[in-house]
This record gives C-alpha cells, structure tokens and sequence, in this order.
C-alpha cells in the first residue's frame, strides 16, 4: 500500500495539513468498515431499525471472537434517524461467529428483499444533500449501479401526509450510459417499486430535453406560442428540480476497499475526466429549473475532478451558487473545499502553476493539441474567491472512517426571466431559417463552454438532423455565446448536444431493442377486469396502465405510471431516446388460470380475469383496493403460506380458510396483522397478495422474499428452499462422513456451498411450478 505519486501529488495539493497528512495516509490503509441503512419510508423502516438495535446491538454487544472483543453495529452518527449503521469486523468473524453470523443473514435476506441497502457510509452523502421532496421532478444522471438512486427513490416516495403506499406526483429519471450497467440499476429500482420512476440509458453530457407535451401554464415559456422541432407549439420541457451529477471519476477516494488503486494510481485518470464531468454538469446545470438543486458528487480526491469542475461550470453558467451546507449534517466531519490546486501534467508529476507555462512547456507543435485544458487551473484570483470553493464538501477516510469523497450542492440563484429573442431566433420561431444556416447555428456549443482548451474529448460530430432523425428542440435558438444563459434556452438546446444520444459510450450495443410502451384505453375489458378482481375503487389511476408489446395489447403484464410519466412517456420519440423501463409493473396475466375447466370443459375464468397483482408493485396498488375485501390472517396462516409453494386449503388454519374458502378464485391481499404472540413474531403489521386455485393456494412473493420473511417472522427459514438448503448440507455432512470412515470418495452430491438465500436459485414461485400444480389442483 504505497505509491510515491499519489503522495507526491496530494501532499502538493496540501489537501490536509502537513501534520495531518500521515493519519490520512494510515486510514487509507487500513480496511473499510461495513455500512448500511435502512431503507426510509417504508412500512416496516422502524420495525427494521427496532430489530438492529434492540435485537442485534445486545447480541453483538459481547461478543469474543479468537479472544479478541469484537464491537457491536454503532449509528453513522449523521445518518437522518438513526437510519445509517456501521460495523467493524473481518469476514472471517462473519462466517465463524454464531452471533455474527446470524446478524449477517438478517442483512443478506433484508437486502435482498429491499429493505437494507449496503453501502458505503459516504455514498449516501450526495441524496441527503439533495432534499428530495414527492412531487419533486428528479434526474439522476449516472445512475448505476443505483444505490443512491434507491435512496433518492425512497426520498419521493416519504411524504409525513401520506402513507408510504402512495403515488408521489413527481419523477425521478435514473440514467446510466452503460447498458449492461442500466440492468443493475433496474433490478436495484425494483426493490422498491415506483409508478414515478424511469429508466434511460443515455449519454448525460448530451441527454436531449424531453417534452412534457403541451401544458395548459405556459408560463414556463414566457410567451404562447412556443415551437419545438416535431412537437406541437407550446410543448413544455422537461425541466428537474433536483439534478445528482455522481460522475465517472478516478475513484481514489475507494482506496481503502479498492487496493488495487495503490498499484495503478496516476493523475492522468483525473486529468482525462475532468472534461467529461464538467459536461455532464453543464448539462444537468441547463436542465435544472427555476429554484431547483444539483448535487454533484465524486469518490475522488482530486480537485481537478472536483473543485476545477464546479468552478468552471460557475463560471460558464453565472446564474448558479454553491450553497453553505454547514448547517446541514452538522454532527458530519468535513473539510471546506480547496481555493488552489496544481495540475499535473503528465505521469511523472510535472506540475505547473499556470495553464500559460503548461502551455509554452510544449513543443509548438503539440499546443493544438495539449491534454490538458484551461480549466484544470483554479480561476484567476478575484474571480475565485467570488465562486465560494470553499463551500463544497472534501470528506476524508480519517475523519470518521469512511471513504473518501467530494459533494457540492449548487443552486440557480434568480428567477427565470423570459427570454428576448434574437432576431436569428424569431426567424427560426417563424420556421424561415434555411437549413443550412439551421446546421451551421448548430455547432457544437460544447467548444464555447469549455473554451477552445478543451481539447482532451473532442466534441462529437454532429449528424441527428443531417440524418433526418427528429430532435425535440425548440426554434428558438439565438446564436451560441458562452454566456448566454438562458434557462429555457439552454434546456431546449439540444441541436447541438445529441450527436451520441443513440449510442451512449460505453453502451457497446447500438441497436437499442426495448419495446415500445402504449397505454392502455382506460374502459378496456382487461382493465376492468383487473378492478374488479383485485377489488380497486374507481378512483384507482385506471388512465395510467401501459403494457409493453409491440401491438399495445394488455397480453402478458400491466404496468402502472403517475401523471408526470404518463407526459414523459406519450410526448416523447423512443426510438431516439432509449427508455428502459417506466412505472411498475402491477398485473402479470396467470397463464395456467386459462386451463382451469369445470366438469363441462367450461373455463372458471374468463380472459379478463386471468390477470392477477403482482407483490413488487403492490404497495403502489394497496391505497386503491376496498378495505372491506382484504383477507385478515394470523401469522399461523402465513407459516402454512411460507412454507410450500402451493399449500392445500384444507391445511390453512381454520379462521383463514373459512374466509378464503367461500371466494372465487382469484387474486387477493392478505393483511397479516401484528402479532407477537400468535406463533410467530409479527412485529408490525404485512400485505400480501395470494392466488385462491379450486383447492390450494400461493402466497404470491418469490422465494427469496419468503425465505427474508420466514426468517423474521420464524427465527427459522421454513420454506421449501431453505428446507432444501438443509437437506443439501446434511447429505453433504453424511457424505463427507462416509469419506471419513471408509477413506472411499462418495458421489458427487450437488450442494450450494454458499450462502442459503443468495443461492437459494432465481426461480419465481410466480412463474415457476405453476402450471403443473394447478393442472393438478384442477384434476382433483
Ligand atoms: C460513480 S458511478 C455512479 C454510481 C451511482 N450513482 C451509484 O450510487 O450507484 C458513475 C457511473 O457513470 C456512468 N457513466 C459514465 N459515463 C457516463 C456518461 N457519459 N453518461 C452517463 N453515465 C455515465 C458509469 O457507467 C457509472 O455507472
């Protein structure tokens, strides 16, 4: 764990004092406690936290491990409502410890089920900073693999008026130009549903200003009509009350759990994405509203990815502050961010006070071309003192063993003005400009933002409007200058910045192959149906149900949006941009229901009926379902649910089965209520959605949530994988017993050798043993 550059480096950027600088230097070294929180907003936020301290904190309070005390989970002291934990032990304490051990599975299982998030304590800076509110429209721009998309999530979905059931009014965008990556960050999503959420996989430095078709306020423009390029005039953009900018960056601030950063550390990995993150906040910075907040964050250490980025993108756009956070997390350890720097040059840390004598240290012919960029350089004196540098956030690891990190929270500071149109502009309102002055008003802005010293990314060719493709850009584009800046303006912009938008760097995949997204008429037969088989009052959002195939029938899964969603999804063109997935998923089509024949070959279930709730979006859908329909039970019903797949209802409890007995078959909600005697620890009260079959039944979760569930509510995993898990070990136990006493191999027996419930196998019970087991059910 050495590397004479890296410390040859921040020991000239004095990030810490002289003095300071070898505890610093030591905590790098030394491993990364474990963090995690729970998961805020939800039903069950406070049993959780409950469970950790009153359960877990005393259990794991004397624990001697190899004679060494080892110490219990302590709160992140500045994490919001104790919501934030740490814990300090080897993996080895993990897997050996009983008491650990166990402490382990409750973290694996409530992960997985959504309730615990594992990440590192300075990684869920950036969200808290933000402020997030419900009806907040939010952008996330480099999302994945998204656990601070999950927080930002939770976020809009806590409003103290309402239940942590409901629908926010607002949206929140994650974006990641990765597609493999925009995968982890759907499956993150997914752990807690969101009507309000989309996914896009874009390159932010150029992510187009979407439409939110024609509004009846026009305010926002200032002025009626409004053309926008292929939409009608007075199309409203979309613009973002909060914008998070968590950049690609060098990542040293990871060293502590990435160790192979001491081997491969340089400050050309800074250097080279320095132009890159000021784009991405340049663009966040132009579709960001009227009072609205970006928080641009990194892991890095170094100001030329931190501190050189925020001033530069203060000076191009002038209507932007930092704000003083030092009220904020007070009990949070920080360092003000740093007011000079010193770029280096090159791998062998030639450093340069000026951008002049970098320059002139180049042969001539290599100036063109020089890497590095005028904005590496901290601004000139009286002009940095005016940007405030010292209100960001520098974190480091021996302040509060953490990670290293960057946050600053930037704010628009005056009102939007309507904008005065140039008369270039009211020529292309008026839709006169020939299109060759349209293409050549077209060049690429990003040269004039970043000064013609931004030469390290080359600004991509610009080809969408050559190429006929349609951009939702508005007519009114006055010509480019570095300081105009104009709020409507500059979201509409984009002629100039959606060059890569169909191929996002890093995308390695260019024929973007998502469905097309068509909702569904509100009066159809299938929706309907689902109303009344699900028992929603009419007030249940039945506009906002799109289905994804390609002739826009509701045949397989019905997903449900917000209003907001609803505008982004039927007001924009997504064959341009590259819309992964939107709202939840509600409904799934229960193909064995279809099979079902009475004695005359007749179907129990007619086709609109066959679509059942699904657990992931139900508690999107609960606010909506009749009282008076769901299903009370005891948890000695939920212990026969939990335990087969498709438990007889002649082996359900009595009370249970009487109720369920007499209904239709279908889907239903179960309401578990709180019980702590009844067989079981029911610490807070669960909904559940259940399939009633002629004569069994299914508790509609997949095994990874039963198994998180059984756990909790058991003390034991009483399912039938963690049965199975069982039985494994203990063949493999008698195996290797045999092997012992007869020193001949036994054969080969298939054991999962990790951890039960992650390898518990990804099959739903959902769409797993179905189909054989109503053919069954059905035949007797
Ligand atoms: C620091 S990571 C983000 C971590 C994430 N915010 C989280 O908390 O889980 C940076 C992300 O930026 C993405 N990225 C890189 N270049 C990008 C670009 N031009 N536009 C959008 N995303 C980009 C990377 O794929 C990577 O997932």
């Amino acid at each position: 764990m050495q590397n004479a550059r890296f410390e040859k480096y921040y020991k000239t950027q004095a990030i810490v004092t002289d003095g300071e600088w070898n505890t610093l230097l030591e905590m790098c070294r030394e491993p990364l406690p474990t963090t995690f929180r729970i998961a805020a907003g939800k039903e069950n936020t406070q049993v959780l936290k409950s469970a950790v301290e009153k359960t877990y904190v005393p259990q794991l309070s004397n624990v001697i491990f190899e004679d060494e005390t080892i110490g219990p989970p302590r709160p992140l002291p500045w994490y919001p409502g104790g919501l934030g934990w740490q814990f300090n032990v080897t993996k080895k304490v993990l897997r050996k410890s009983p008491e650990f051990k166990k402490f382990h599975s409750f973290l694996v299982f409530e992960t997985d089920v959504g309730n615990i998030t594992r990440q590192e304590a300075v990684s869920m800076l950036p969200p808290l900073f933000l402020d997030v509110q419900p009806q907040h429209k939010v952008m996330d721009m480099c999302a994945a693999p998204g656990s601070k998309t999950s927080q930002l999530l939770e976020f809009l979905h806590s409003s103290p008026n309402a239940t942590a059931a409901s629908i926010p009014k607002g949206l929140l965008i994650a974006n990641d130009s990765d597609y493999k990556r925009t995968h982890l960050l759907i499956h993150q999503s997914a752990r807690l549903p969101s009507p309000a959420m989309l996914v896009t996989n874009m390159d932010a430095s150029n992510y187009p200003t979407l439409s939110l078709g024609i509004s009846d306020d026009l305010s926002f423009l200032g002025r009626k009509k409004m053309k926008m390029k292929g939409l009608p005039p007075g199309s409203e953009p979309l613009l973002f009350d909060r914008i998070l900018a968590d950049v690609p960056c060098s990542g040293d601030g990871t060293i502590r759990k990435n160790v192979g950063i001491w081997k491969t550390w340089n400050p050309m990995d800074g250097n080279g994405l320095h132009s890159l993150q000021l784009r991405i906040l340049l663009r966040a910075m132009r579709m960001l509203a009227s009072g609205g907040q970006i928080v641009y964050s990194t892991c890095s250490l170094n100001p030329v990815e931190n501190e050189a980025v925020i001033a530069e993108a203060l000076r191009t756009v002038r209507d932007f502050e930092l704000v003083d956070t030092s009220s904020q997390l007070p009990a949070l350890s920080r360092r003000p961010g740093l007011m000079t720097w010193k770029p280096a040059a090159d791998r062998s840390l030639n450093f340069f006070d000026t951008y002049e004598a970098y320059i002139e240290s180049l042969p001539e012919g290599k100036r063109e071309s020089a890497r590095l960029a005028r904005s590496h350089w901290p601004p000139p004196p009286g002009i940095l003192e005016s940007l405030h540098l010292e209100r960001c956030m520098r974190i480091y690891p021996h302040l509060q063993d953490t990670g290293g990190f960057f946050v600053a929270v930037l704010r628009r500071k005056q009102k939007y003005q309507a904008p005065t149109l140039t008369p270039r502009a009211e020529k292309r309102a008026a839709g006169t400009l020939d299109d060759e002055t349209k293409l050549s008003a077209k060049k690429p802005r990003l040269n004039n933002e970043l000064g013609e010293d931004a030469v390290s990314e080359p600004p991509e060719e610009d080809s969408s409007e050559a190429a006929g493709k349609p951009l939702y850009s508005p007519e009114v584009i006055s010509s480019n200058s570095a300081g105009d800046e104009d709020i409507v303006e500059d979201a509409y912009d984009q002629d100039a910045d959606t060059s890569t938008a169909e191929h996002p760097k890093g995308s390695g995949d260019s024929s973007f192959k998502e469905m097309p997204y068509n909702y569904i008429p509100p009066d159809d037969p299938i929706i309907t149906g689902c109303m009344t088989q699900a028992s929603l009052v009419p007030e249940f959002p039945r506009h906002n149900i799109l289905t994804r195939n390609p002739g826009g029938e509701p045949a397989r899964a019905l997903y449900l949006t917000n209003d907001l969603v609803r505008r982004v999804v039927q007001n924009n063109d997504f064959a341009r941009i590259r819309l992964m997935i939107a709202g939840t998923k509600i409904f799934q089509k229960q193909e064995g229901f279809g099979k079902l024949k009475d004695s005359k070959g007749q179907s129990y279930i007619p086709p609109a009926s066959q679509f059942r709730l699904i657990s992931d979006g139900l508690p999107a859908v609960l606010p909506f379902i009749r009282k008076d329909s769901i299903l009370e039970a005891k948890a000695d019903a939920l212990r026969v649910l939990v335990q087969d797949y498709y438990p007889l209802l002649i082996a359900l409890p009595e009370e249970f089965r009487l109720l369920l007995g007499p209904k239709p078959l279908g889907t239903y909600v179960v309401h578990f209520k709180a019980d702590v005697n009844g067989g079981g620890s029911l610490t807070c009260d669960i909904f559940l959605p259940i399939l009633k079959f002629p004569a069994s039944v299914s508790l509609m979760i997949d095994k990874k949530a039963k198994s998180a569930l059984s756990l909790r509510v058991f003390g034991e995993d009483v399912t039938t994988a963690g049965r199975e898990v069982l039985e494994k070990l203990r063949q493999k136990k008698v195996a290797s017993q045999s092997v012992a006493s007869s020193g001949v191999a036994p054969p080969a027996v298939a054991v999962d050798t990790t951890t039960d419930v992650e390898e518990g196998g990804n099959t739903k019970v959902e769409s797993g043993p179905a189909t054989t087991k109503i053919d069954t059910t059905n035949a007797e």
